[in-house]
């Protein structure tokens, strides 16, 4: 007896940026192999998902099978800083918009992202799921992750209710292909990576590296993430339940390494050719002293990560010389 597979309608939203567009690259090429999927994707001008009424009517209107929330207002240590009001206001809007029409429109499975940075500042390392609201969070990021914390209790909100299958992924901080590489609203990798190579172009003989240089963060490709988000999402629900509980149900993402700033400025240095010296300007903020992902959850799923951090910076970097006239920032 021949099994015919069923066709998936799934909406990827956010599919321009970083990570949606290394998910929709995977579902691509398993389209092309042959999978049966219907692939729903609409950029930010299309429909502005902190618009209810809009979410709402294309909810109504396209009906997707599975949901991946990878949209988001993002950015780097300084953005969160000086834009609160809208990094709080604009990821609750997406979330709530997101989950509730993805559930009134019957969406059997939803992906949601969150962020390492929904742990307190000072949680034990590396940090498992289990240090979640027991802790004061990052004063500079701290609306971003009360939003973040807020979409994972509305997918556990949702299944607990209406016995859904939302599930969240905590990304460590990520870096590749389709990054921003803005001056001063970034994450360290793409601003380093510019910063070095515009360094380098000019006969620089010093790079300013923001805070300390003591601060320890992970980082991991997205081609890694975008694989460890569809693991997660496509998990048959036993398994998946077996390894998470109805009130902490949130999963790690990262590589279990961390390096400290200095380290990634010296690294990115070699990367880009850059000879010269740095210098630590500590009136930029050093943010969280440490965030390294306990990923044993992940692990006994059975998941790890693949891409070194040398390998993942010469990737990206690679990306970035040849899209220079088109990366963002
Ligand atoms: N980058 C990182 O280091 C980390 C990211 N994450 C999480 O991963 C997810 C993806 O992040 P990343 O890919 O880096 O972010 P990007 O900024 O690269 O992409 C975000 C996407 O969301 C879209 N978007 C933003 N606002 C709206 C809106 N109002 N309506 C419709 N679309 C909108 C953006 O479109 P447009 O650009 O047109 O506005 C963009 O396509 C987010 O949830 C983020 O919080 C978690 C940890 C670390
Ligand atoms: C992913 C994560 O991203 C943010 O938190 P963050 O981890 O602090 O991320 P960041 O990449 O901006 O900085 C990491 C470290 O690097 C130092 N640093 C040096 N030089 C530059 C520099 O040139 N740019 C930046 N941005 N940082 C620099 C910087 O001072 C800090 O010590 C939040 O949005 C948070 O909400 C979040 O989710």
């Amino acid at each position: 007896m021949s099994s015919v597979s069923v066709e998936r309608k799934i909406y990827v939203a956010g599919h321009r940026g970083m990570v949606g567009s290394a998910i929709l690259r995977r579902l691509q090429a398993r389209q092309a192999a042959g999978e049966r999927l219907q692939l729903l994707t609409r950029s930010h001008a299309e429909l502005d998902l902190t618009d209810q009424a809009a979410v709402r009517d294309f909810f109504a209107s396209e009906k997707p099978d599975v949901v991946v929330l990878a949209a988001a207002k993002v950015g780097g240590i300084l953005a969160n800083n000086n834009y609160p009001a809208e990094f709080i206001y604009e990821n609750l809007m997406m979330e709530c918009n997101l989950i509730h029409q993805a559930y009134q429109a019957g969406v059997r499975q939803l992906l949601f992202l969150g962020s390492s940075c929904i742990y307190p500042k000072f949680a034990p390392q590396p940090m498992p799921e289990s240090s979640l609201l027991t802790g004061v969070l990052e004063p500079t990021n701290e609306p971003y992750a009360i939003a973040k914390i807020a979409g994972i209790k509305l997918c556990e909100s949702y299944n607990r209710q209406y016995g859904t299958d939302y599930r969240s992924v905590m990304p460590t901080n990520l870096y590749g292909p389709n990054d921003n590489f803005h001056p001063s609203n970034s994450h360290v990798v793409p601003a380093m990576l510019r910063r070095f190579h515009e360094a380098v172009a000019s006969g620089a003989s010093e790079v300013v590296v923001w805070g300390t240089g003591t601060p320890k963060r992970e980082f991991l490709h997205v081609d890694d993430m975008a694989e460890a988000s569809l693991f997660v999402l496509e998990l048959d629900r036993a398994s998946y339940e077996a390894n998470v509980s109805p009130m902490l149900s949130h999963i790690n993402v990262g590589t279990g390494q961390d390096v400290t700033i200095r380290e990634l400025a010296e690294t990115i240095a070699h990367i880009t050719g850059f000879t010269g010296s740095l210098r630590f300007d500590t009136d930029k903020p050093d943010g969280t002293p440490r965030k390294l992902m306990d990923v044993s959850r992940l692990a006994a799923m059975g998941w790890r990560a693949r891409i070194s951090l040398v390998d993942g910076l010469r990737d990206a970097y690679d990306w970035f010389l040849a899209h220079a006239n088109e990366a963002r920032g």
